[in-house]
């Protein structure tokens, strides 16, 4: 599936059906089917260890599924020569030759993927490395790695691009940059895919989720769908009565919870809360409306699929 976009940027999409990897015993990722589309920013998020890395690895061809299929407009990635031109990746920020200068590291990239030279310092430029182009790798931080790795992925000027816990030893600058980079590439009509364990990184960066856990698929949606999942608000009044408010909630159909003179009130809006605290003269000091969190719809749903969670020690 790859036609040309409005802006003469080829518009390619990723496709996995029924995509499974076993190694022996294992099973890293299984029966996964989901598409990413181009234009948009789609965060791919499980806890660690859910097969995210796998499954990047095989949209690349490194590693080959045990069955299903995984395509990169419409033709598995390995098929396609100067691979870069059409998907550019970071997977491991660490996996450059730290003797290398980065700029030699890149040219070497470009060389390979019989890509023009000049497009080393574009990048560079890009990436904001450009006044370190000449030092070797093996000085960088892991944020400027980060930056480095994310200049390959550039390099070829791909409609297709995949990035692994890209965020990871950025600082806030660099978090915020690396935002906006992905934003501008969507906004190119390119495929961005970026994966994250943290939903609190994916909250501001994607547009769509792919949510895997054990290498199964739990969701792929729209972060707004995703965020309905996290269920109905609650409303947290502060008062000095609270036996007083509980009796009227519980009246007019709420769930309450007491807890340390506060009450946590499930199924009625703050408004209604408020209207009944005037009519019962109880006097408020706090109503707040509390929405769940995408961490906590995050956690929620991958609760079953955490592979070591904490206080486990097997
Ligand atoms: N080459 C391999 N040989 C054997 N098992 C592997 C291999 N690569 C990954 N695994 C196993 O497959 C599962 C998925 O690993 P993967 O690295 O894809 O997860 P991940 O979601 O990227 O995790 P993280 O966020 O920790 O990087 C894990 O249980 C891992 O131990």
């Amino acid at each position: 599936m790859s036609r040309r976009g409005a802006g003469g940027t080829v518009v390619v999409m990723i496709d996995a059906r029924e995509l499974t990897k076993r190694y022996g015993g294992r099973t890293a990722v299984r029966e996964l089917t989901f598409t990413v589309r181009p234009g948009r920013v789609t965060g791919f998020l499980g806890p660690n260890g859910s097969g995210k890395s796998t499954t990047l690895r095989m949209i690349l061809g490194l590693h080959a599924p045990t069955s299903g299929s995984v395509t990169v407009g419409g033709r598995p990635f390995a098929e396609r020569s100067r691979g870069l031109r059409h998907v550019g990746a970071l997977l491991d920020a660490g996996d450059a030759h730290g003797g290398l200068t980065a700029r030699r590291h890149l040219a070497v990239l470009a060389r390979g993927n019989r890509l023009p030279p000049a497009r080393v310092d574009a990048v560079l430029e890009e990436v904001g490395l450009a006044d370190a182009a000449g030092r070797r790798i093996g000085g960088f931080s892991l944020g400027m790695r980060q930056r480095l790795g994310i200049a390959g992925a550039l390099l070829g000027d791909p409609p297709v691009l995949l990035f692994d816990e890209p965020l990871n030893g950025l600082d806030p600058e660099g978090v915020r940059w690396v935002r906006g980079l992905f934003r501008r590439l969507a906004a190119e009509g390119r495929t961005v895919f970026v994966s994250s364990h943290l939903m609190t990184e994916m909250q501001y960066t994607a547009d769509e989720l792919v949510v895997i856990g054990r290498g199964r698929l739990i969701a792929a949606e729209s972060l707004s769908a995703f965020a309905g999942r996290a269920g109905s608000p609650q409303v947290l009044v502060g008062t000095s009565d609270p036996a007083a408010l509980a009796g009227p909630l519980l009246a007019a159909g709420a769930v309450v919870v007491e807890e340390a003179g506060r009450l946590t009130v499930s199924g009625l809006p703050a408004a209604r809360v408020g209207e009944l605290a005037l009519r019962h003269r109880v006097p408020l000091h706090e109503l707040t409306t509390r929405t769940a969190s995408l961490e906590e719809a995050f956690m929620e749903l991958t609760a079953g699929s955490v592979e070591y969670p904490a206080g486990d020690l097997r």
